[in-house]
C-alpha cells in the first residue's frame, strides 16, 4: 500500500541513493583503443551517465517522484549532472558538492554490435547510507540502490539502512551494477538480501558472484528469498525467482537497438514502477521488458525514457 502524500499527481516516491557521472560516448566502427594507433570516431557526445541516475530518469519518465541522494566534485560536469537531472525532473536537493574530488567520467567505445567503458571513479565511492536520512525515508514508497564501485568499509550498512527503510513501510531494490574488485561476493549479497523486496542484476553479474557459468547453479545456490530476484538477459529477455524457487523467464520483445547503453537502468525502472503498481511475475517482467527495449531506441542512457504511453503501445502490438 502506497503511502499517501501532499500531492496526488506523482504515482508514487522514490528515493534513489547511487554514482553520478558523466558518460563521454565516442561511437564508430574500428574505434577499440590500441598502444601507438590513432583511432577516429564518427560522432561524440557527452551525456548523463550513471545507472542510478538513469534510474532515478526513467522512474520520472513513468510518473513517478524521485530523489536522487549522491555525490559529485564542484567542477563542471558536476553542475552538468545536475543540470541535466533537473531538466528530468529528478529532485536533486540531496546532491552533495564536494570541492576536494573530481566528478566521475565514463569513456564509452561504443560500436554498432558491442560497448566498452573506462570509468574515473571521482565522486563515485563518495556516497554512503547515512546521506539518506530518516525524513527521506519517511516521505518516500521506495529505496533504490545502485551499488557501483563503492567504499569496501561501507558495504554492512547497506543492509543496515534497507532494515530501516523497511521497518518505516518502505519497500527496496538494488542493482549491483558491475564491480570488478568483486566487492559484492555472495555472502555480502546474501546479507543485503535478508531485507530487499527486489535484487536487479544482469546475467553476468549474477553468474560472476556465484562463481558459475549456468543460471541453474545460481538458483540452486541461492538463499530462502524473502523477496525476488530479477536477472536481466539482455535480448533474451528476463528471469524472476522467488520464494518457490521457480524460475519464469519472459522474452524480451522484437526491437532493433541504436544504443543498449541504460536499458538495464530502464529496465531497474520498470520493475519497481511496477511493483509499487501492485504487478508481479509475468506482468511484472513484461512491463520492465518493455522498458528495456524502449530504452535502445536512443543513444545514452536517458536518450529513449520509456513512458507509459511507448509500453501500452509495445504490449498491444505484441500480444
Ligand atoms: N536487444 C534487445 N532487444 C530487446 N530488449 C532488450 C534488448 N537489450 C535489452 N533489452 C531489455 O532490457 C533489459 C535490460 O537489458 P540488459 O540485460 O542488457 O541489461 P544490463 O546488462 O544491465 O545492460 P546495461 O548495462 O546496458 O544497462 C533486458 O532484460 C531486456 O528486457
Ligand atoms: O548501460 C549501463 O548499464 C550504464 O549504467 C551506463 C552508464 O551510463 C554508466 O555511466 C556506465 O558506467
Amino acid at each position: 500500500m502506497m503511502k499517501t502524500k501532499a500531492s496526488h499527481t506523482p504515482v508514487a516516491s522514490v528515493v534513489v541513493v547511487g554514482e553520478l557521472n558523466v558518460d563521454m560516448i565516442l561511437t564508430g566502427e574500428d574505434i577499440v583503443p590500441e598502444w601507438n594507433r590513432e583511432k577516429i570516431a564518427n560522432q561524440f557526445e557527452i551525456v548523463l551517465g550513471s545507472s542510478s541516475a538513469i534510474t532515478a530518469c526513467a522512474l520520472v519518465s513513468l510518473g513517478v517522484e524521485v530523489t536522487f541522494v549522491s555525490v559529485v566534485g564542484a567542477d563542471y560536469f558536476g553542475e552538468f549532472c545536475i543540470q541535466e537531472l533537473q531538466r528530468m525532473g529528478v529532485n536533486t536537493d540531496h546532491i552533495h558538492i564536494r570541492s576536494d574530488i573530481k566528478t566521475g567520467v565514463t569513456l564509452s567505445f561504443s560500436t554498432s554490435s558491442d560497448r566498452g567503458l573506462v570509468t574515473y571513479p571521482g565522486s563515485i565511492p563518495c556516497v554512503t547510507p547515512d546521506m539518506v536520512t530518516e525524513s527521506l525515508l519517511r516521505e518516500a514508497d521506495h529505496l533504490h540502490f545502485g551499488s557501483y564501485y563503492l567504499q569496501d568499509q561501507m558495504r554492512e550498512h547497506w543492509s543496515t539502512l534497507f532494515a530501516q527503510a523497511q521497518q518505516l513501510g518502505v519497500s527496496t531494490s538494488f542493482d549491483t551494477g558491475w564491480d570488478i574488485r568483486n566487492l559484492w561476493d555472495r555472502s555480502g549479497i546474501e546479507q543485503l538480501l535478508t531485507t530487499t523486496n527486489l535484487f536487479i542484476p544482469s546475467e553476468e553479474e549474477i553468474l560472476h558472484i556465484y562463481n558459475t557459468s549456468h543460471m541453474e547453479e545460481v538458483i540452486t545456490k541461492l538463499p530462502d528469498l524473502v523477496g525476488d530476484v530479477i536477472v536481466k538477459l539482455g535480448s533474451q529477455g528476463s528471469l524472476l525467482v522467488d520464494a518457490t524457487k521457480q524460475p519464469l523467464t519472459i522474452r524480451s520483445y522484437p526491437v532493433t537497438p541504436i544504443d543498449t547503453t541504460g536499458a538495464g537502468d530502464c529496465f531497474n525502472a520498470g520493475i519497481i514502477y511496477g511493483y509499487l503498481q501492485g504487478y508481479r511475475r509475468a506482468t511484472l517482467l513484461e512491463f520492465a521488458n518493455a522498458c528495456g527495449a524502449l530504452s535502445t531506441q536512443g543513444v545514452g542512457g536517458t536518450g529513449a525514457l520509456p513512458t507509459l504511453q511507448q509500453i501500452d503501445h509495445i504490449q498491444m502490438s505484441h500480444s
